[in-house]
């Protein structure tokens, strides 16, 4: 890999005598990584079988790389990540129950892991400041069986009216220089410069203060970049404790090969070797920063966070009579024990909404919560993600499938049963993998997979 000279000159300054040995691991391959999804009923036991080694510091982790097309893929049991950025979904730890913001989300390698922390219990919001990439965020969401989390696609400048002192713990996964994931993706050097770091952190720091605005008292605070540079790590943390005298360093219980922060790169605060490096001459893994803070402001809310989001209002549509009973049916007969958050309508899409509806006001909304099915003529038809987020177990109306159907059904086709079961929905389940729905007429399965997905 070709480096930027001024890249190696600054590094062997700053890593002194580490520095070879630092540049020399920017020369090896590159590690992979997936996690397992603890919200589903078993262990993606093949992707397991082929893996490279469980991940030391993350209890659902693997190294290894997992078939984009394979069972445990597409139903969302594994969640392709690199190693050393699992290390910040474990940082985070977020409890069941909490609010919480997952504020540069996309593509949702970091909300995924939070999710699966919260159990799907309290809120995550996921926000991505780029629609395009917020879309790709809500699939993955989808995928990975996601009931707890609204996906929203805002300026952290924007959202932090909607949100005051609003959240327990907010993830800062900041865009960066990417200077940790070179040897992953060498094509993010052409975009680096001596003066890059700086502006990155620049534009940081202001995604930092709009998340200070949106945090509890005593809320959590975690900040991470993929990049060694200090501008935008320890730097910035110094900037947040400056700028902020109620924000604290939290300890982080490092594993082996992973670094203190380096207080000599920034202010000499002794505090920042709290903060913690994956580096990639030290762990098998990319280049890692993260910070854990929490805020010790008092709990008062001060007036001047009060002041009123003048965005037009989006007005909560509920469905009307004839929708609740069509999906009354349904659920009756498929998920009798399916207790909706609250039901609402975006178009003739229907949503079970996890958050208070003030909230949805104004905001930019891609996904409002679960997406439970979409009302047709004079029918409901249930969707891919509430079967995602469903376990066998949860069914009244199940079908069992073996791979080679499961593969005609994701390829579009009918499947034909030989058992004598009654007409109606049906959630279709491969080897304990909720796999999406399908309506049983007369012994064959009508395909209900989205056209978009199959393959
Ligand atoms: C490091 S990536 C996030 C990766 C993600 N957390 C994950 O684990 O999959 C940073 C994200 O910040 C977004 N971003 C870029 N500029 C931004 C800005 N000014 N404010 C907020 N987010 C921004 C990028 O589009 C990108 O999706």
């Amino acid at each position: 890999m070709q480096l930027p000279d001024e890249f190696v000159t600054k590094y062997k300054k700053l890593m002194g005598a580490e520095a070879s040995e630092f540049l020399a691991a920017l020369n090896q391959p590159s590690y992979s990584g997936f996690r397992e999804n603890p919200l589903k009923n078993g262990h993606p036991t093949s992707a397991i079988n082929q893996s490279a080694g469980k991940v030391p510091y993350v209890s659902t982790g693997y190294y290894g790389q997992v078939n984009g097309k394979s069972l445990d893929h597409v139903t969302g049991w594994v969640y392709s990540q690199e190693p050393s950025a699992m290390f910040v979904g474990e940082v985070v730890d977020p409890q069941p129950g909490e609010r919480v913001l997952d504020l540069c989300a996309a593509p949702g390698g970091k909300t995924t892991h939070l999710i699966g922390k919260m159990n799907n219990e309290g809120l995550l919001v996921a926000n991505e400041i780029f629609p395009k990439r917020a879309k790709i965020l809500a699939e993955n969401l989808e995928r990975w069986g996601a009931k707890n989390a609204v996906v929203t696609s805002e300026s952290p400048a924007d959202l932090e009216k909607q949100f005051p002192q609003y959240f327990d713990r907010i993830l800062v996964d900041a865009p960066c220089s990417g200077e940790g994931m070179f040897r992953k993706e060498p094509a993010g050097i052409e975009y680096w410069s001596p003066d890059y770091p700086a502006e990155c952190a620049n534009r940081q720091q202001k995604i930092l203060a709009s998340a200070m605005k949106m945090l509890k008292p005593g809320g959590v605070l975690v900040y991470s970049t993929c990049t060694f540079a200090p501008e935008e790590d320890e730097q910035n943390i110094s900037w947040l404790l400056n700028n902020y005298p109620h924000l604290e360093l939290m300890p982080i219980k490092k594993a082996a090969g992973m670094d203190d922060g380096r207080p000599e790169w920034a202010d000499n605060n002794s505090d920042l070797e709290k903060t913690v490096r994956l580096f990639p001459h030290h762990i098998k893994g990319e280049g890692h920063f993260i910070a854990k803070l929490i805020n010790k402001t008092p709990v008062a809310v001060p007036e001047k966070y009060k002041k009123k989001n003048k965005r037009k209002k989006q007005s909560i549509v509920r469905p009307d009579k004839t929708q609740l009973k069509l999906f009354e049916q349904f659920q009756t007969k498929v998920f009798p024990n399916y207790q909706p958050h609250q039901l609402i309508l975006f178009g003739d899409q229907l949503y079970d909404l996890p958050l208070e509806e003030d909230k949805m006001a104004g905001l930019n909304v891609l996904r409002p919560g679960l997406h439970l099915g979409t009302f047709k003529k004079n029918r409901f038809e249930p969707s891919l993600a509430w079967a995602l987020a469903s376990l066998p177990d949860e069914a009244e109306q199940v079908i069992e499938v073996d791979e080679d159907q499961w593969r005609q059904y994701v390829h579009g086709d009918v499947i034909n049963i030989v058992d004598n079961q009654a007409n109606g929905w049906y959630l279709l389940v491969c080897n304990r993998h909720s796999a999406g729905f399908g309506k049983l007429v007369n012994g064959t399965v009508k395909n209900f997979y989205p056209k978009g997905l199959r393959f």
